[in-house]
């Protein structure tokens, strides 16, 4: 299947290849048609025999003569059986060495280039295509087999009944023809649309969760919207051009049975026999409307699509041996440059109220059901542009819930939240952040594709390297073989998986980072460099809800949830107020006779404190209503939080 020329129309890249390949089996195309003569044999006895038992047997009072016609008609179609056997074997030895040829280039294809998704793919095209062809090889020779037998028939019978029959079947036959390329690149365009729509649901649907997580619902639903748009228009192209196809079969197939009934009369008069016009309507309703449906619909359908799948495997050939200019395949890549500066800054989206907080919490409520305690109560917290909270707590007491709530995953039942100064949820607050989840999201495609996913516009390769080599990722980009080696996420361990998700994060425009256990598959030397990569990230703010009590440690504040009991601080603070996080911590500090926390500005939004100011040697203050309670000055930028009133 080589050759064609490079630069031939599509058609004929496919066209010429299938000729040549016919012309080298000539022998089994000779053998085909004459088993080919033998099994449409009949067609002709089938209006021919019908004719001669009525005019000769029955019509003339020989009934022993028509029935030997019609004995003869069941011989006929014995014998023809008997073809239809031996066609099927000729066309398997036709069809056969085109699976056997389409099939050694993929593999060959595939052991060159040790791909094994696009050889499992292209073999199965290669079957599509012996099939198609298999149908389109017994179509098209049924027919013509037919057509002959069924006209060849009619003029014995009556020459008058050949151009009542034979004019509109030609017109149907030739409208028929002149579809086939228009119907052929319809049908590609829809099958090209179908594939596309079908690639980008099957990338789309696993990920559901993980891309409403980071919050490319906009972007992943743009994209795929397009792409159902795309197959719709294609679908209602095809479908306007199929009507001519059965406009074409009506004036091939029906419209011959309406003339020969209308004409009947006519037909008597000059000179055609009742048994004649029995055996021309025998030859149209029997043969010819069956053949050419076959063929309409056969070729229609499946040729187009053997066009496809053909001109697809050529293409990928001529593509492996180099003979299409310019799409030869690219030089696999050397080992992935390592260092590089990092960006100077992040841009970040544009339309972020000036000054806004990174994140803002104001009163917020939520339980998961209306007789449901409340997982988080009344809380308030505000993030200042670039710091670096981790958020600590028991197990189940609501650190995910919280991130799900910023992120606008979950509703509140009261209060709201702000991200960049833009309300959650919201399009514009949703484009200020990205949450990454304990389960990272990985999809089939390059490693570049997958870390440029929430970037609006390509990642210049430099910056992709260099936030590989901020977050860690680099040596596992180096085993795959550089950014634009495929990656199959089932082969990445959910480390290495956490390590392409946190990078994705990392290019991200998104000013706001919430790392929901995202580092939990990490070592902590691992976890340590990633956290500290996202700490300095130009402009970032980072909400990492922590597994690792040295998480807490590396961040310039912790927020310790405890039911309806919070706690807010830095960790020297909050090693000398919180109990819970002392314990949590897993080293005992006595409480400190002085105020863990200062007293600070009494218009600030609060509701941190520690035992010292609670002056009750509880652990946890946030016991004040919002606005009674007053935040240390230390926490100005990080802003305070609150509890239950
Ligand atoms: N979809 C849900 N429906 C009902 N209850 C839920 C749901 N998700 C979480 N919860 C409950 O809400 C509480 C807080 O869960 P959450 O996952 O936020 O805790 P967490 O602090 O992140 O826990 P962990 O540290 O174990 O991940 C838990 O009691 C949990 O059982």
């Amino acid at each position: 299947m080589t050759g064609g020329g490079a630069g031939a129309p599509p058609a004929q890249r496919v066209l010429r290849p299938g000729l040549r390949f016919l012309g080298e089996r000539w022998r089994v195309v000779l053998r085909l048609g004459a088993w080919s003569v033998l099994e449409t044999g009949q067609t002709f006895l089938t209006g021919y025999a019908p004719a001669r038992a009525l005019d000769e047997g029955f019509l003339a009072g020989r009934v022993g003569t028509g029935l030997v016609w019609l004995g003869v008609a069941g011989i006929g179609v014995l014998v023809g059986a008997y073809g239809t056997v031996r066609v099927y074997a000729a066309v398997a030895a036709l069809v056969e060495p085109l699976r056997d040829r389409l099939v050694a280039r993929v593999v060959a294809r595939g052991v060159r280039e040790g791909d094994a998704g696009a050889l499992s793919g292209l073999t199965q095209q290669a079957e599509i295509a012996r099939d198609t062809f298999a149908g389109l090889v017994m179509v098209s020779r049924s027919f013509v087999f037919t057509a002959v037998g069924a006209l060849v028939g009619l003029f014995s019978l009556a020459p008058l009944l050949l151009v009542v029959v034979g004019m509109p079947l030609l017109a149907g036959v030739a409208l028929f023809a002149a579809t086939l390329r228009p119907l052929a690149r319809r049908q590609e365009a829809f099958l090209v649309a179908d594939e596309a729509l079908a690639e980008r649901l099957g990338a789309v649907c696993p990920g559901l969760r993980d891309i409403t997580a980071a919050g490319a619902e906009e972007q992943v639903a743009d994209g795929t919207g397009d792409r159902v748009d795309a197959e719709l228009r294609a679908a209602s192209s095809l479908a306007r051009w199929s009507v001519l196809r059965v406009v074409s079969l009506a004036i091939g197939g029906q419209l011959p049975i309406v003339l020969l009934l209308a004409t009947a009369p006519w037909l008597l008069r000059n000179g055609v026999t009742t048994g004649a016009l029995v055996g021309a309507l025998a030859y149209v309703t029997q043969s010819l409307l069956p053949a050419l449906s076959n063929l309409v619909h056969g070729l229609g359908t499946s040729g187009s699509r053997l066009v496809v799948v053909v001109r697809r495997l050529v293409r990928n050939s001529t593509r492996e041996t180099g003979a299409t200019a310019g799409s030869a395949r690219e030089p696999s890549e050397g080992p992935p440059r390592t260092g590089g500066a990092l960006p100077a800054r992040l841009p970040r989206p544009s339309g972020n109220p000036p000054e806004a907080p990174a994140l803002s919490v104001t009163s917020l409520t939520f339980a998961y059901g209306p007789a449901a305690a409340p997982v988080v109560q009344d809380l308030h917290l505000t993030l200042a542009p670039g710091t670096h909270l981790a958020v600590v707590g028991p197990s189940g007491i609501g650190k995910s819930t919280l991130t799900a709530l910023v992120a606008g995953l979950l509703e509140p039942a009261k209060g709201s939240v702000r991200v960049c100064g833009h309300p959650v949820p919201g399009a514009e607050a949703a484009a200020c952040r990205v949450l990454i989840p304990q389960q990272a999201y990985v999809h089939t495609g390059t490693l570049a594709e997958n870390l440029g996913h929430l970037r609006p516009d390509p990642v210049p390769e430099e910056e992709l390297l260099a936030a590989a080599g901020a977050v860690g990722l680099l040596p596992l980009l180096e085993t795959l073989g550089g950014p634009r080696a495929t990656v199959d996420p089932t082969a990445l361990s959910a480390g290495e998986r956490q390590l392409v998700a946190l990078t994705r994060a990392y290019l991200s425009y998104a000013p706001l980072v919430l790392l929901d256990e995202a580092t939990c598959h990490l070592d902590p030397e691992a976890e340590e460099r990633t956290e500290r990569a996202f700490a300095e990230r130009p402009g970032g703010t980072l909400v990492v809800v922590a597994h690792r009590m040295s998480s807490a440690r590396r961040a310039d504040r912790v927020l310790v949830m405890d039911g309806r009991e919070t706690a807010y601080g830095t960790h020297d603070e909050l090693m000398r107020c919180s109990a819970l996080y002392r314990d949590l911590v897993g080293s005992w500090t006595p409480v400190p006779s002085e105020p863990a926390l200062a007293l600070g500005d009494p218009d600030r939004v609060d509701a941190v404190a520690g035992p010292g100011l609670a002056g009750d040697g509880r652990h946890v203050v946030a016991h004040r209503p919002v606005g009674q309670m007053q935040a240390p000055r230390d926490l100005r930028d990080g802003g305070p939080l609150g509890g239950q009133p």
